[in-house]
């Protein structure tokens, strides 16, 4: 199964692979570290084999054993973002097919790039700290020792020892609980994953958590301040699960919980299996962002099931899950809906291939990733690019039908594996085979190889888009004259969808006329503001804007708003010292991948906390 190489993992996966991994955590709030033992049953794929490389990354190792036996070990040198590689020497050599057990003891650093740990302060409730984590991409390596590559998949067992008043799980099922032995003031939770998975997809959560049941196999778990409006939020889920089901299959997993974490959570879900991450930005009781569950509950087949090889093949991950995702909501709502965000997702392209540069080669579909971070190549590429692509594509073989038929059957075929695009795309023109005429006729070089924009712009519906549209013109026309004009109706007959599409359109007017400040002050007495309102109104220099942009920016955490909110201030020349100065101040109690990323995007010095 794990063949070829991974620019993103030291790790000799050619040689040997991980089928389980049986992990024991001792979780300590006063030193932010994680106390630990894993146990890697490794399957061997050579003869003469007695050395292997696992991924680290400020891992403090203590021991290391082989069967029981002392191995010997040594630390690689330090790569910026890849870690260190663990070279392990075994005391015994073993044959093709053989299994070892290696068992590492070591512990975590505060500054974990996979951990946020965050004081009782930083918390809803304000009187326990709370731990959680988020490995994709490469940030498993900062808590397990492992081969951290999406190409070796592997089972696991965990138990997490916590201070007895809090909660701990896991992206596993639960598999109960006990006081721990060795201290009366703790209580160890134990978690099983009897599904193969890849090392990004371990996770975990230490914190005063709750939870309510909202559907057969489905709790909601969050902060007992979040937990009821997260239950309301997504009552929906076993509709979308069982939706999801008739297009792609069986759910394998089990369970389908989806926890609710705190402001500072980077992204607006993650697909961790058997239980969601979800930010708490998606409880705004509009049910507007439903689709983030939609997206992630997709995961459960497209990046969990069947996965990307490498970090490089991601599109796979993404591009699909987009595309099931929007299937549920054709099923769940119409395809007018499907074509709707089918339009909102091109105009993301647009935004990121804009922002990355039309030429710059991370916008390919297949980026090659030799020596970039994957963290620093992420943006709505994969996602909507691949979604174009999939949706060109059944438009070519006939339709939604047909071509989820495919995807279905590309599901089955690579369940528990990860998959390359090269075989992806072999496969495509197998299940086709009486439409190669058609397929080769596709420019795959200029869809997948090439940078900026697709070789070929959909044509979607724009039933749902037309007043989206109308009403960006008139707002983008209106001269000092034409204010009194505007009225509540205007965005009252707009869904909360057609709504952030407007947003969207107007944010790609190039020309913002001194009035569009005052017409978004309108807009603003009528609706709450979303991220893409306040960069709209940064970017027309509507200065009572910029206190607000850098509030939200601050007060949560989710990239995809936090990122573009604090680089729309630092474009405003006048407020750039006021974002690079606002960003110096709350760094420290960022998440590290958001701090890491934005102190990028602000050009401001990693070490000396000062601009650059
Ligand atoms: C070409 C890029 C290659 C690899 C990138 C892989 C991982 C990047 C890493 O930064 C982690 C990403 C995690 C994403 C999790 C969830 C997203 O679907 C959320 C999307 C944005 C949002 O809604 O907030
Ligand atoms: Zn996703």
């Amino acid at each position: 199964m794990a063949s070829g190489s991974d620019p993103g993992s030291f790790s000799s996966f050619s040689k040997c692979v991980t089928k389980h991994l049986n992990l024991s955590y001792h979780v300590d709030f006063e030193r932010r570290v994680l106390k630990a033992k894993v146990a890697l049953t490794v399957e061997v794929l050579e003869d003469h084999f007695s050395s292997l490389t696992l991924d680290t990354r400020d891992l403090k190792i203590s021991a290391v054993t082989a069967n029981g036996q002392e191995a010997t070990f040594a630390m690689g040198t330090k790569h910026s973002f890849k870690g260190t590689p663990l070279e392990i020497t075994l005391p015994f050599s073993l044959s093709r097919g053989q299994h070892v057990i290696v068992e590492v003891s070591y512990e975590t650093a505060p500054t974990a790039s996979a951990l946020q740990w965050l004081t009782a302060e930083q918390t809803a409730g304000k009187t326990h700290p709370y731990l959680f984590s988020q490995c994709q991409a490469n940030h498993c390596r900062s808590m397990v020792p492992c081969q951290d590559t999406p190409s070796v998949k592997h089972t696991y067992y965990a138990q997490v020892s916590v201070p007895k008043e809090l909660v701990a799980v896991m992206s596993a099922v639960r598999d109960g609980q006990e006081p721990d032995p060795q201290d009366s003031s703790r209580i160890i939770y134990r978690f099983r994953q009897p599904v193969p998975m890849p090392s990004y997809l371990i996770a975990i959560v230490v914190g005063a958590l709750e939870s309510r049941e909202i559907g057969p196999r489905s709790r909601v778990w969050s902060e007992r301040e979040y937990v009821d409006k997260a239950a309301f939020e997504f009552s929906e889920t076993e509709t979308m699960l069982k939706t999801a089901e008739e297009l792609a299959g069986p759910y394998v997993w089990g369970q389908y919980d989806i926890l609710v974490l705190p402001p500072s959570f980077p992204y607006g879900g993650m697909e961790n299996p058997c239980l969601t991450f979800a930010t708490p930005t998606l409880l705004v009781r509009t049910q507007r962002q439903v689709s983030v569950i939609a997206h992630e509950i997709s995961h459960s087949w497209t990046g969990n099931l069947v996965t990307n090889k490498t970090w490089e093949h991601f599109w796979l991950n993404e591009g699909h899950t987009v595309y099931l995702e929007r299937m549920i909501g054709r099923s769940m709502e119409s395809e007018q809906y499907r074509q709707f965000k089918a339009m909102g997702g091109w105009k993301d392209l647009q935004d990121s291939v804009r922002t990355y540069l039309t030429k710059n080669p991370l916008t390919n579909l297949v980026p090659n990733l030799h020596e970039v971070d994957p963290d620093d190549a992420f943006s709505s590429v994969p996602y909507e690019k691949g979604f174009a692509l999939l949706y060109h594509l059944e438009e070519l073989m006939g339709g939604p039908e047909v071509f989820m038929g495919f995807v279905k059957s590309y599901i089955q075929l690579f369940a528990y594996n990860s998959v390359t695009t090269e075989e992806w795309k072999n496969y495509l023109f197998t299940y086709f085979k009486d439409k190669v005429d058609i397929l080769n006729k596709v420019d795959w070089n200029a869809w997948m190889h090439t940078p900026g924009m697709p070789p070929v712009k959909p044509q979607y519906d724009t039933t749902l888009a037309d007043a989206c549209i109308a009403l960006c013109k008139k707002w983008v026309m209106a001269t000092e004259q034409d204010l009194g004009g505007f009225t509540e109706s205007d965005v009252k007959t707009l869904s909360s969808h057609q709504l952030i599409e407007f947003l969207s359109l107007l944010l790609q007017e190039k020309a913002m006329e001194a009035t569009v400040g005052t017409l978004l002050a309108f807009l603003n007495t009528h609706l709450p503001p979303p991220s893409r309102w306040l960069r709209l109104c940064v970017r027309s220099k509507w200065e009572d804007a910029v206190a607000l942009a850098l509030k939200m920016a601050t007060e949560q955490g989710r990239m995809k708003f936090t990122r573009p909110l604090f680089r729309e201030v630092y474009n405003f020349e006048k407020y750039r010292e006021e974002a690079v100065r606002t960003f110096q101040t709350h760094r420290a109690a960022m998440h590290p991948v958001t701090s890491g990323l934005t102190g990028k995007d602000l050009k401001v010095d990693p070490s000396q906390s000062t601009s650059l």
